[in-house]
């Protein structure tokens, strides 16, 4: 698909530069990519998965990838998480952030009490599960790509189910009803969502950034993920996600994805660097970028770049 003003083109032969994004058209994620200036005007690349999309950048096809990472309620977006960490040449450029709420659609003279089976994207979901729970208590769940297929899977001969959990504005884009509004178990739920381009020279500094890292740690040795968490905590340093995942080789084998307030070009946060460099096995480095809320980072005065910079000249000066 293409943005208004946006040269035409196929999903096959961008002749402008393309984004890609979990589609069709309606999804949380395309509210996410509509929220970056520079993807005005350019080719939207739908696609099914994270995979895909994460594709689209390493092979060139598409600048960039919008995907979801973590949700309020359900937590980080696992499937995305360990994308990120193994495909190699991959950063984060720009957090965004989507309100993300729900409603309960059906195909036109569809009543409540008919519903069993339901379409819906496996995070939406988990979202709504108590409203099911309550309402519909033997419903049977067909997880699906996105919210947005959910819905639209619904008009698709031979579909084996009566209703699908959507966003409030699907009835703009398919000709469904909506049986229940507000299904989600909390009103407040937000998105965080991703811009992934390949590696390339980092986003400038703002002074409300974040830096996401993947750090495993030294095998058994007591006390490591402490040691971990003190580079961090030494330099003042706040974090905004720890998650454990596992790293798949053999039971009990963790490595963390850890999101970091500050950018790496802050003298704090590169000491920090060098630090977890030193200490850990393998570090992934996923990007330094501009926070969604763009509040600025607080740190003590202890931590500041002149502070960091005054030490070294003076271990300069002791050398010299
Ligand atoms: O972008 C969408 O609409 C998706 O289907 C992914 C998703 C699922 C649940 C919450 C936010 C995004």
């Amino acid at each position: 698909m293409s943005q208004p003003g946006a040269a035409a083109s196929s999903n096959d032969e961008p002749q402008v530069e393309s984004y890609s994004f979990l589609g069709p058209s309606g999804t949380f994620t395309e509210a996410a990519l509509a929220q970056v200036p520079a993807a005005r005007g350019k080719h939207w690349r739908s696609v099914n998965n994270v995979g895909e999309a994460l594709d689209d950048v390493v092979s060139g096809r598409s600048v960039a990838a919008m995907i979801a990472i973590e949700n309020s309620v359900e937590g980080g977006v696992t499937a995305a998480q360990d994308a990120l960490t193994t495909i190699p040449g991959l950063r984060i450029i720009g957090e965004y952030v989507v309100p993300v709420g729900f409603v309960l659609v059906a195909r036109p003279g569809t009543a409540l009490a008919d519903v069993r089976t339901i379409n819906a994207h496996p995070v939406a979901y988990a979202q709504c599960l108590r409203w099911l729970d309550t309402t519909i208590p033997s419903h049977a769940h067909i997880p699906m790509t996105s919210n947005v297929t959910a819905a639209s899977a619904l008009l698709d001969d031979g579909t084996l189910a009566d209703a699908a959990i959507a966003p409030p504005n699907i009835l703009d884009h398919y000709p469904l009803e909506v049986l229940a509004e507000d299904i989600a178990t909390n009103r407040n739920a937000v998105t965080r969502f991703v811009l992934v381009s390949r590696t390339a020279a980092l986003p400038p500094r703002t002074g409300a950034d974040k830096t996401s890292i993947v750090a495993e740690l030294p095998e058994d040795r007591s006390g490591a993920l402490l040691e971990l968490l003190e580079q961090f905590s030494t330099r003042g340093i706040n974090m905004s996600l720890l998650q454990s995942r596992p790293i798949g080789d053999a039971l009990g084998r963790y490595r963390f994805v850890i999101d970091l307030d500050g950018h790496a070009r802050d003298e704090r946060i590169a000491d920090a660097l060098l630090g977890v460099r030193r200490f850990s096995p393998n570090v992934v480095f996923l990007g330094s970028y501009a926070r969604a809320d763009r509040i600025p980072v607080e740190h003590t005065p202890a931590y500041a770049d002149e502070v960091f910079a005054d030490a070294r000249a003076w271990l300069d000066d002791l050398l010299a």
